[in-house]
């Protein structure tokens, strides 16, 4: 793969455009079809030496057109391939059907396949183009393949995968291996979409580098190469003030945990202090629990005013077992024009007043970090959540657009976006993150990158990325606890 495209996202849409510039620059679109089906026949050759038959399954677009080049170079290596094709192989158009006609196989109907023991398919199906539900014959296919479990090497896409949003249009097969052109898109890295891919390979079929990235949106993988000229290494003439102050408040006494993971990630992840701010009944519980991280009694929003006269106090974290209420959003208003990360019981609290929150954000010329998981996202952005026709990551975008913050919407792909439209998309991340608790220091991670100065997009999803090889380096058998442990200096 080209390296200037290792971290773009690239839609379908925007892929159609590309393909058309290309054409217009001279490129035959042919040739890239060959490109791409002779990728998929040299990835079925290395992953599948033992195959007894290779199984083409094609579709009615250009998806299939790759299929019918990549049956044809197995069948010239000598391997038994097999034809499969929806629809009439007389309707093709174009290229695809310029690729049947050089196809010497004979090409039966998709419902005739039955899958037998050696069988390796190769779905061609459909691709990038697929434009709604899977017809009826598919369904049937995919379930006979699955029952089977017949391996299945996908072609740009498992053919029911959508590529713009990840989601199952009806069924799917769930592939090995996913041979994909030129860069990834939403579809390889969003949920379910991800996890039917198997493994994904992104092969360069020759469309110069430059024409992909002139066409590409501002929609990257979350890598260091997103965030990392804003990560920058620890000045040998530092001190803990210039590493920046984080606060994080505290619940009551009975709910103190959660900001106390904040804190300590806080700590790890490099701010140079961090307070737990505490409520007068809670000071004891937090005093036996605490070393490094240092504490402070703050009963209401006038001791709130009294400590934010020091400025050095410079990036606060919001929400962890605080409780939902009118103490959470005047202390939230009063931090917002700081920079503020509002998690959990912090965005909650906003259910119900969310313009005054967002009319803030808008206003203070401070950094709002805000990072729900699903159910807090549907609580604050309703509208949004139940709009169907759109991906998590447009989600994630309207949602920053309308709060005029950074949102962090989180997952097994975790999306950040920020007002602009800007998104990355988080692919890190080990299963073994859903414990309780990891929200928790998620939180505290992007409160230190605040509290160093990092802008809230770059704050944000760097923490996410280091939460997620944290998760990784931690293990299986991860707690709250152990992740902390685990947090990776910044890169
Ligand atoms: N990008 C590149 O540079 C290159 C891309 N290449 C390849 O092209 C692929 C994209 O090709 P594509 O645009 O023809 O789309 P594809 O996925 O074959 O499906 C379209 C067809 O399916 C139909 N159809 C759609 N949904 C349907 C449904 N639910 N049920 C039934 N029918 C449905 C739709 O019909 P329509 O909606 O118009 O009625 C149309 O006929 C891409 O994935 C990659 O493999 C390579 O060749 C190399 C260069
Ligand atoms: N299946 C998963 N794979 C990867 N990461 C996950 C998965 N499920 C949850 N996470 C991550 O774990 C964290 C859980 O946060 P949250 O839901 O707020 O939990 P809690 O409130 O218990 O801390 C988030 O960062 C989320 O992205
Ligand atoms: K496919």
């Amino acid at each position: 793969m080209l390296d200037a495209l290792q971290n773009v996202l690239v839609t379908p849409a925007e892929m159609t455009a590309i393909d058309k510039a290309a054409a217009d620059s001279g490129i035959d679109s042919f040739t890239l079809m060959r490109s791409a089906g002779m990728a998929v026949s040299a990835a079925a050759l290395r992953l599948f030496p033992e195959a007894l038959r290779f199984v083409v399954l094609c579709g009615p677009g250009n998806n299939g057109g790759d299929g019918y080049v990549a049956a044809s170079a197995l069948a010239d290596g000598g391997a038994d391939v097999a034809v499969f094709a929806l629809g009439k192989p007389e309707a093709l158009k174009g290229d695809a059907a310029r690729a049947q006609r050089a196809c010497p196989l004979s090409v039966q109907p998709l419902i005739a396949y039955e899958p037998q023991v050696g069988d390796v398919v190769i779905d061609a199906l459909f691709g990038a183009g697929l434009a709604r539900d899977l017809p009826e014959e598919a369904y049937e296919t995919i379930e006979r393949v699955s029952e089977g479990r017949i391996p299945v090497i996908a072609v740009d896409l498992p053919s029911g995968v959508d590529g713009r949003t990840g989601e199952v249009r009806g069924t799917s097969f769930t592939a090995a291996h996913t041979v994909t052109f030129m860069a990834r898109k939403p579809g390889h890295l969003l949920m379910p979409g991800r996890v039917r891919c198997g493994a994904l390979e992104v092969f360069d079929i020759g469309i110069p580098a430059r024409l992909v990235s002139e066409r590409a949106g501002d929609l990257r993988i979350n890598t260091p190469a997103a965030w990392g000229s804003h990560a920058s290494a620890l000045d040998p003439a530092t001190h803990k003030y210039r590493r920046g102050h984080l606060g994080v408040l505290s619940g009551g006494s009975l709910s103190t945990g959660a900001a106390r993971l904040s804190a300590a990630a806080g700590l790890a992840a490099g701010a140079g202090l961090v307070t737990l701010v505490s409520p007068a009944e809670a000071l004891a519980v937090n005093a036996s629990h605490l070393t490094a991280v240092m504490l402070r009694e703050i009963r209401d929003t006038e001791d709130l005013a009294t400590w934010l006269k020091d400025k050095r106090v410079n990036a606060f974290v919001l929400g962890p077992g605080f409780g939902v209420g009118k103490k959470a959003r005047d202390f939230a208003l009063m931090l917002c024009d700081r920079a503020l990360v509002l998690d959990a019981d912090g965005m909650t609290s906003f259910e119900k007043a969310r313009a005054e929150l967002f009319e803030r954000a808008a206003n203070s010329g401070g950094r709002l970090v805000m990072t729900p998981h699903e159910g807090e996202f549907a609580r604050l952005f309703p509208e949004i959540a139940a709009d169907a026709a759109l991906s998590k990551i447009e989600k994630a975008q309207a949602a920053a657009r309308l709060s005029h913050a950074v949102i962090v919407y989180k997952g097994p792909d975790t999306v950040v976006a920020a007002p602009s439209g800007r998104a990355v998309v988080n692919a890190n991340a080990p299963p073994s993150l859903a414990t309780a608790g990891s929200g928790d220091v998620l939180a505290g991670i992007v409160g230190a990158h605040l509290a160093q100065g990092m802008p809230a997009f770059e704050a944000a999803a760097a923490a996410v990325w280091r939460h997620g090889e944290a998760g990784t380096r931690a293990g299986r058998g991860m707690t709250a606890e152990t992740l902390i442990e685990n947090i990776p200096p910044l890169p």
